[in-house]
């Protein structure tokens, strides 16, 4: 039988059958090219009973074109891609563009030609041109990715390609890896750490499903103790994957690993350079890489010999993807874990409230490190009344974190300051009108950040200039910025102590691996004093000298008012108060408030982390919230509103009629409009005994909505806006 089922990497198309031509030896998990109308389409074969296709003449099928010399995807990660298509309401063919997320690797054993400056200079200059050079000094990459870095377009980098400027440098394909050995550097670790890492290794050692949940509190040595399952999987010659919840945590994990190890585990990330994807991508493939650490997208990467999955910070939302597959990086990596049937660590010392809920089930076996190690103490957790404690018009910083700011420059200790808001203001507002100014595409503000001088949108990206006068009644020098963000505490800081050496903290300022490492360094050296930053220096990090955290407003993360509301503001608070006193010097953490009392707070000043998850938990089992049963979202979004809404009320009114299975909606969605699209939004509740997928498959599929109008489905959703 020589006739192939072939799953096409075009998400519009569902998969194919073709010919296996003579000479040519295929089987599921081959990576081939396919004929598609005229073009060459990379395709995967699968099962011949796997997805419904139309019959076809035999003799009528087209011949496959190619079989690509790479390793086949095994079954495992076929089983995934299926599992996550049909669980996320996402075709297979968009699951298997994360999988094959290197054209380049899979395409061929080619090198990748990357160009660098030679020193030359052009004849004839433009001004492209002259930014082209002065931008690319120092950098090396293909010729797209320079005219990215560059700013100008692919050919005025490919003429001055002609003219001599650039030397060429053809990087292979197959990375030259030096691989970590696992008794590099061990540590000795505590009773309780040796304890922990036993049970891991031996389920390393055992090759079976087994999820755990590995529960320390901040500073308990959660990395140490993983690090040896991780040796234990070198010793077996199995790959590892270690996810991270964010790439500035990337390279300080690289550093650590490479002191323990010896040798530095393989990134994976959406910085990468083309040639770095091929390379990665055939290394892991392959199999010569041993340990992965990435971010989300890792995960669907087609490992040669996977023996144990990491999730750190695992209760960390930014695991839950928000555009193309809606999935949850978390969830996903247990699935995985089951079907390649190895043991899944979520580490974290916050656990998500679904993940504390499977061990109850007896789902996750639950591993404790109740105390930090050497020693350290939990840092005191003070609130700070706003109410009271008021700090002086037009600041942001209560007296007492201010004098505790100044004893700790004066002994020469680092302090932090958290506040969860990118730029200097996020509202600008016209003092004689009241115009607030917000985004053309966006129902959002828009964000002043001064330090480029421009309003920003955080949502769709759009830029302006901070406008002279107001945009609505033309009044000059009208506009005030209103609230803070980080740079205005960074400005407040900078004039109560102008000798403190500061810097600031963001997705703006760390947006690439290399400034994350760039600010450890310093941070290690000394070399600043107070840090202002946003959720990104909640987590991970491990400055022995930081012994002061202030949180400028406990009270942002409460406002949304979503079913997590008050666990992510908890979760925050504990990892960013986590990161003082975690050495020998002890820590001491403010917390600023106007609402003391409420029960997150009362919780973290209380050292109560038992009581405030029971409260939770009991109160989102009254409320048959997930994950006591489940929610899925479904997002209508038009460029013409009333598309959008005729389609949303359609769904609505068509909603079935089924025991433990309930529709609220449509309304128009708290964003109502993103990216220039009008969104409206149902809610579907169902009982944990229901099919909830295939409820909404039978219901969603035999409707029919105009073309502009996009329908996207969320499970089990994070983001209600
Ligand atoms: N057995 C040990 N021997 C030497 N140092 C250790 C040991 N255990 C932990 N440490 C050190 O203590 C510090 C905290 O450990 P680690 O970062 O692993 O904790 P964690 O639980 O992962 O913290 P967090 O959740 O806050 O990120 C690190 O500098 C680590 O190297
Ligand atoms: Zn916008």
């Amino acid at each position: 039988m020589n006739r192939v089922r072939v799953l096409l990497l075009n998400a519009a198309l569902g998969p194919l059958d073709y010919r296996v031509p003579d000479g040519m030896q295929v089987e599921p998990g081959s990576i081939v090219m396919a004929p598609l109308g005229p073009r060459k389409m990379p395709g995967v074969v699968w099962e011949p009973d796997s997805f419904p296709v139309e019959e076809i003449d035999p003799k009528k099928l087209r011949p496959l074109l190619e079989l690509r010399d790479v390793p086949p995807l095994r079954a495992p990660l076929r089983r995934l891609i299926e599992w996550t298509a049909a669980y996320y309401f996402a075709s297979p063919a968009s699951v298997l563009r994360m999988v094959l997320s290197s054209g380049a690797a899979f395409a061929d054993n080619r090198p990748i030609s990357e160009y660098r400056l030679n020193g030359s200079v052009p004849d004839r200059m433009t001004p492209q041109r002259e930014q082209a050079l002065e931008k690319l000094i120092g950098v090396q990459g293909t010729i797209s990715e320079l005219a990215n870095k560059a700013g100008v377009s692919i050919a005025v980098i490919r003429g001055l390609e002609k003219l001599g400027v650039f030397d060429r440098e053809d990087v292979s394909p197959f990375a030259i890896t030096a691989n970590p050995s696992p008794d590099f550097d061990t540590v000795d670790l505590s009773v309780d750490q040796k304890n922990v890492s036993k049970i891991l290794i031996d389920a390393v050692r055992a090759a079976q499903f087994k999820p755990f949940l590995l529960d320390g509190v901040t500073g308990s040595g959660k990395t140490e103790v993983y690090f040896e399952a991780v040796a234990e999987a070198l010793r077996q010659d199995k790959q590892v994957l270690v996810l991270l919840p964010e790439i500035a945590l990337t390279e300080p994990f690289l550093d650590r690993f490479h002191a323990r190890f010896g040798a530095e585990p393989l990134a994976w990330h959406s910085g990468m350079k083309q040639s770095e994807r091929k390379k990665n991508w055939r290394a892991l493939a392959d199999g010569n890489a041993k340990v992965i650490v990435g971010a989300r997208s890792a995960l669907f990467l087609p490992y040669a010999n996977l023996g144990l999955i990491i999730v750190d910070e695992a209760h960390e939302t930014s695991f839950k993807q928000e555009d193309g597959v809606r999935y949850h990086a978390r969830d996903v990596a247990i699935m995985r874990g089951l079907h390649e049937k190895i043991p899944v660590i979520l580490a974290s010392a916050t656990p998500a409230i679904e993940s504390q809920h499977q061990v109850e089930q007896g789902n996750y076996q639950l591993l404790e490190l109740p105390a930090r190690f050497g020693g350290a103490t939990m840092p005191d957790i003070e609130a700070l009344d706003l109410t009271e404690d008021v700090p002086p018009r037009g600041s942001w910083l209560a007296p007492t974190l201010v004098n505790a700011l100044e004893e700790n420059l004066e002994r020469g200790e680092q302090s932090l300051l958290f506040l969860n808001r990118r730029g200097f203001a996020p509202l600008t507002l016209c003092r004689t009108c009241g115009h607030r100014i917000d985004c053309p595409n966006c129902t959002a503000w828009m964000v002043e950040h001064r330090l480029t001088r421009r309003l920003a949108c955080h949502h769709c990206g759009h830029v302006m200039p901070i406008p002279e006068k107001c945009p609505e009644c033309g009044d000059e020098d009208s506009l005030v910025a209103c609230g803070p963000g980080v740079e205005r505490i960074c400005d407040e800081v900078r004039m109560l102590f102008p000798q403190a050496r500061t810097a600031i903290v963001t997705s703006d300022t760390i947006w690439s691996p290399q400034k994350a490492a760039d600010f450890v360094h310093q941070m290690e050296a000394g070399a600043i004093d107070i840090v202002v930053g946003t959720q990104l220096v909640t987590k991970g990090y491990h400055f022995p000298n930081l012994t002061l955290v202030g949180v400028v407003d406990a009270d942002i993360g409460l406002e949304g008012g979503d079913l997590r509301a008050a666990e992510r503001s908890f979760q925050q608070i504990a990892q960013v108060a986590g990161r003082a006193g975690r050495a020998e010097k002890p820590g001491r953490v403010y917390v600023q408030t106007r609402m003391p009392n409420a029960p997150v707070i009362q919780a973290l000043i209380k050292n109560d982390r038992e009581g405030f998850y029971a409260a939770e938990i009991e109160a989102r089992r009254q409320a048959l919230a997930p994950p006591f049963a489940r929610w899925a979202a479904i997002i209508v979004s038009s460029e013409d509103n009333k598309e959008a809404m005729e389609t949303a009320r359609l769904i609505g009114q068509t909603a079935p009629k089924v025991d433990g299975f309930s529709v609220f909606g449509p309304a128009p969605a708290p964003l109502a409009m993103l990216r220039g699209r009008h969104r409206h939004r149902l809610l579907v509740h169902a009982l944990r005994s229901v099919d909830l997928q295939q409820i909404m498959r039978e219901w969603l599929e035999q409707l029919e909505w105009p073309r502009a109008v996009r329908v996207g489905v969320d499970i089990d959703p994070y983001s209600f806006v």
